[in-house]
């Protein structure tokens, strides 16, 4: 068979950096067919960055008979070439992450597709750093059309976008970019520039002295070759998302990188859009050989569906759009100009070209809004996602002499801000306002996550995090002590997640002996020791597939056993005992420890920090229940109810004194003991008493109580009289911290609190 290969890359013009590396991976992989079963002729075009250009190349090539083009770099090229494509009838490999918004019947996308690799990125982003982000890109449609999602993305997950700047192609002076960087002090900026203003912005960040560890640059772009021809050092500490880095440490990409640096006689930087260019060359050439034709609608209905194993772990082309399913990694740049891998989605990530519909545009109720404002003690504004006034109560309008239609300016919101309270509330895009005079007590607002409810500040930016964490499938690890409900959490980040149908698989890792530990989570086949059950037994990792299994006491797992534990995480493949199969596993990790791991890490060596770095993905921090007073009333309500529905009667109502006193006691058991208290309470009046009474409480509690009334001592007195006293015994942080069952750090944070030295 004769195939000839159009190869439409820039040598010349603003992104010719990048696509001289394609170039080379396209050539790469044409070398490894055999000359003698078919020939390949290869014809090159500069297209110079110039969609002109491309246009004109790719009709002058096709005349000449080329059937398939390889390239294409910037989205403008590509969006120019697709007439010549149609009327020639030839196919097209786009090997360059992309925005989207396209799935061309003579084009196969093998780069990745925005929810693949910007959606994970923002998300790492946002996790690490902070909410307010700086956009950066070219004018063109990539960026322009990228950021469009990015800001919707942004604004979905409560994040701020503080500025969004766009240079001409080709830009290379950001001296005044980079300083109004420094004054508007974004968490990070997130890049989409290309070609030589990649090297430029880069290189004044890194003359204007900014440091990375502050506010690093994401970029979907910026990769091996980029780092190389700006300077290794230079981009080193930011932060890149792919399914290929070249520094993958897996035998199929060190066979690729070695076979690659042999074909070229020299060590050689390779980055994504590289390894997507060989990748689809050979892709479609297979297809094209293996079908003996170049008909479209045949080709592609042959790689439909098809998986393969490659050096960035097993791809999948889709059955119905021409894109890849792949999983994604997000690497930090290291001073050599490789990356280390910092996050991994393990597995994979289908592709969504197309952007994700918004929600319908709501509308303000304003009959139900009307009744609300007549009763309300607060006033009330709604304003729609354009800042217009909507509805605005009566009070409103006498407190505010705003009318509705009108904008809300930063002016105005700042003036309502320092003379009310004002409470926020976001919904469909539309935000509520309530207002309050500001001397009266502050309005506590209740933030929902599955079955958890809290008014506690710092709890609702963790739920925060489970949010986020329900909508991913990255590694989860809950900290908290015990009774905070971590168990509680992680089944609500199942049952928030697209996995709710699939099994929730708890299992506490620290309790199960040493030696069962291994058949427990990978299972075993028949015989394979005495005791073993007839036909073997599948273990909680496989019985997790499509689901959740959690980890419980993570922290107390034997170090031996915390490395294979590693490796089933990190392959999410299993091999059962006795077997030597492996077999995959298609499930999303949560673990929870009461344990400081990071102390322990470092202190004791009691935990793996690999371990610790691959669970420690999206952490949440559970506070204890003394520490978030607010909600204990709710929880003591939450449980009544439920003791009522459990034995059918019982108290309905707690002493004003004795729900003091739960406010006030500090929980050292926390929820659960709570809980435990509550039911004893209720099966001890019930029957006798239609209110719960300090007589219904266990002496502990009484004690505590009756210590506490003579003296008024509040919950910080006790705490820093438990404290103060555990110093003076052990005359050492890390023996009081563990008498206190308290961390290090929180005990270190309190000591400074109250004043406590050693
Ligand atoms: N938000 C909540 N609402 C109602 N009940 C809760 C809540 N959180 C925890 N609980 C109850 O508290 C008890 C302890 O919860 P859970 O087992 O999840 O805690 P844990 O932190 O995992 O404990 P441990 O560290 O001992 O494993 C359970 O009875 C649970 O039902």
């Amino acid at each position: 068979m004769h195939i000839k290969v159009g190869l439409l890359f820039s040598f010349t013009g603003t992104t010719s950096i990048t696509e001289k590396g394609q170039y080379d991976a396209a050539c790469f992989a044409i070398s490894q067919y055999s000359k003698e079963e078919h020939t390949i002729e290869v014809v090159t075009r500069d297209i110079c960055s110039d969609p002109r250009k491309a246009v004109t190349e790719a009709e002058a090539l096709a005349r000449e008979g080329v059937k398939v083009f390889i390239g294409c770099y910037t989205s403008a090229c590509r969006k120019a070439v697709l007439p010549v494509l149609e009327k020639y009838n030839c196919l097209l490999v786009y090997p360059t992450l992309y925005e989207g918004q396209e799935d061309h019947p003579n084009v196969f996308y093998t780069g990745e597709v925005p929810n693949q690799q910007v959606h994970t990125l923002i998300d790492y982003l946002m996790n690490q750093y902070g909410k307010r982000i700086y956009l950066i890109g070219n004018d063109y449609i990539y960026p322009r059309e990228t950021n469009a999602q990015v800001k919707t993305y942004i604004k979905e997950k409560k994040g701020e976008v503080v500025e969004e700047k766009y240079v001409p192609f080709g830009h290379r002076e950001f001296h005044q970019t980079i300083q109004d960087i420094i004054l508007k002090k974004p968490d990070a900026i997130f890049s989409t520039l290309v070609g030589q203003s990649v090297l430029a912005f880069y290189q004044t960040y890194n003359q204007m002295g900014l440091n990375p560890e502050a506010t690093p640059i994401f970029s979907p772009i910026t990769k091996e070759t980029e780092l190389y021809a700006m300077g290794t050092t230079i981009g080193a500490g930011h932060y890149s998302s792919a399914s290929y880095f070249q520094s993958l440490n897996n035998p199929m990409n060190k066979a690729f990188v070695k076979e690659y640096d042999q074909f070229f006689g020299e060590r050689k930087a390779i980055s994504s859009v590289m390894f997507n260019t060989y990748l689809g060359t050979k892709i479609l050439l297979d297809a094209i050989i293996k079908k003996n034709s170049f008909e479209r609608d045949r080709i592609f209905h042959y790689m439909s569906g098809k998986k393969m194993e490659t050096a960035c772990g097993t791809l999948r082309i889709g059955t119905k759009k021409r894109h890849l399913s792949r999983p994604v990694k997000i690497g930090k740049a290291l001073p050599n100009g490789q990356f280390e891998i910092v996050w991994d989605s393990a597995s994979n990530i289908q592709p969504r070209p197309y952007r994700i519909k918004q929600s319908k545009k709501s509308h303000v109720n304003e009959i139900v809004l009307n009744a609300w404002g007549q009763i309300s003690e607060e006033a009330i504004i709604a304003i729609s996602e354009h800042r217009t006034i909507q509805y605005m109560s009566r009070k409103a309008i006498e407190m505010t002499g705003f009318n509705k239609g009108e904008t809300i300016t930063p002016k105005m919101l700042k003036q309502i801000e320092k003379t009310y309270q004002v409470n926020s509330y976001e919904a469909k895009m539309k935000t509520l306002f309530l207002l309050k005079p500001s001397f009266e007590k502050s309005f506590e607002s209740i933030y929902q996550f599955g079955s958890i409810q809290t008014k506690n500040q710092l709890f609702q930016t963790e739920l925060e995090t489970a949010t986020i964490a329900s909508q991913s499938t990255a590694n989860v690890l809950i900290l908290g002590e015990t009774g905070t409900g971590k168990e509680v959490l992680a089944r609500s980040i199942h049952e928030e997640s697209d996995r709710k149908d699939g099994p929730f698989i708890a299992i506490n890792t620290g309790a199960i002996p040493k030696d069962l530990i291994t058949s427990e989570l990978f299972g075993y086949v028949e015989g394979t020791f005495t005791g073993a059950k007839k036909g073997g037994s599948i273990g909680r990792f496989e019985s997790a597939h499509n689901g959740t299994l959690f980890l419980d006491e993570i922290g107390d797992m034997p170090l031996e056993l915390q490395v294979i534990l590693l490796r089933a995480i990190e392959t999410k493949k299993i091999i059962r005992l006795g077997e030597s199969k492996e077999r995959e596993v298609d499930i999303r990790i949560i673990a929870a420890t009461n344990r400081d791991l990071e102390e322990e890490i470092a202190y004791n060596n009691g935990f793996r920090s690999d371990l610790y770095y691959r669970l420690n993905v999206l952490s949440i921090d559970i506070p204890p229940l003394r520490e978030r007073p607010e909600d204990v009333e709710a929880l003591a309500w939450k449980f009544i109810n439920e003791f009522h529905e459990i034995y059918g009667d019982g108290p309905k109502e707690v002493d004003q004194e004795v729900m003091q006193l739960f406010i006030e006691y500090p929980w050292p058991g926390n929820i659960r003991e709570l809980r435990n208290i509550i039911e004893r309470a209720f099966l001890l009046a019930r029957g006798k008493s239609s209110n719960i009474l300090s007589e219904h409480l266990p002496k502990k509690i009484k004690g505590y109580y009756n210590r506490k009334m003579p003296s008024e001592l509040s919950l910080k007195d006790v705490e820093k009289k438990m404290i103060t006293q555990a110093i003076l015994e052990t005359n050492n942080v890390n023996e009081a911290s563990k008498k206190l069952g308290i961390g290090r750090s929180t005990l270190y944070r309190k000591m400074k609190e109250f004043e406590i030295s050693l």
